[in-house]
């Protein structure tokens, strides 16, 4: 198991590795929020890997072992966070269960899939957070079955204003794996990304809402 303290910056080299990160200056990406960004950071293919995805879930195991040791079930948000959710939950040997972005729309309707029921102590697994909007959904619904979600734990965060504010006015604890001052900082020292699109990075991540407008 890797030191706590080394995890961002061996998160972000691992998905670095793996081009997880992609930058598309010309042609921004939409970003569930609607934002348009230079850069897009795909955790999903963490997935493919055995030996990350199994470093990413030892961390959360661990935090949740550490800080939220009261947690009585693991809820990952749909899509992205769901995998993660269940191998953490393997580790811990808890029940496990998924949040829909929205109630299905046909069988049981569901938003919650698996057992999450009144009084139980949860902790929300998602991959990635840019505004916050998806897994700050996921808490909400978890407040809405009578449950206490205790922390959002996530692979990756832009660390962007918004996504704080939101997280502060939710009063719900995240914590990420890694970070967007991570992924610069090891980028820069192992030479993946440039001077120059570290310098648009800079000036995107200064005012992400106007980029690419
Ligand atoms: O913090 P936010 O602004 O909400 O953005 C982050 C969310 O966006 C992505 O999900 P996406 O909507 O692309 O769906 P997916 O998980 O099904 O791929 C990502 O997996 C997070 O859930
Ligand atoms: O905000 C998003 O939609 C988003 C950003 C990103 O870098 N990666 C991702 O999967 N989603």
């Amino acid at each position: 198991m890797i030191e706590l303290t080394k995890i961002p910056n061996h998160i972000a080299s691992q998905l670095l590795k793996i081009k997880a990160v992609a930058l598309r200056p010309q042609q921004p990406f939409t970003w569930t929020s609607g934002i348009k960004s230079p850069i897009y950071c795909d955790n999903r293919l963490t997935m493919s890997y055995p030996e990350i995805r199994n470093d990413i879930a030892e961390a959360f195991a661990a935090i949740i072992r550490d800080q939220y040791p009261d947690a009585e079930v693991i809820a990952g948000t749909a899509t992205a966070g769901i995998p993660h959710a269940a191998w953490v939950a393997q580790k811990l040997n808890l029940p496990m269960a998924y949040i829909r972005d929205k109630a299905k729309g046909h069988g049981k309707e569901n938003l919650i899939e698996g057992l999450i029921t009144e009084g139980q102590k949860v902790v929300v697994i998602e991959d990635l957070i840019s505004t916050g909007g998806s897994s700050i959904k996921a808490a909400e619904a978890v407040r809405v079955a009578g449950a206490t979600p205790l922390a959002v734990l996530a692979i990756f965060s832009y660390q962007l204003d918004k996504g704080i504010q939101a997280f502060e006015e939710a009063g719900i604890p995240l914590q990420t794996l890694s970070n967007y001052t991570a992924l610069m900082d090891v980028a820069l020292a192992e030479g993946t990304i440039q001077e120059s699109d570290f310098e648009l990075l800079k000036s995107w991540r200064e005012d992400p809402s106007s980029f690419g407008k």
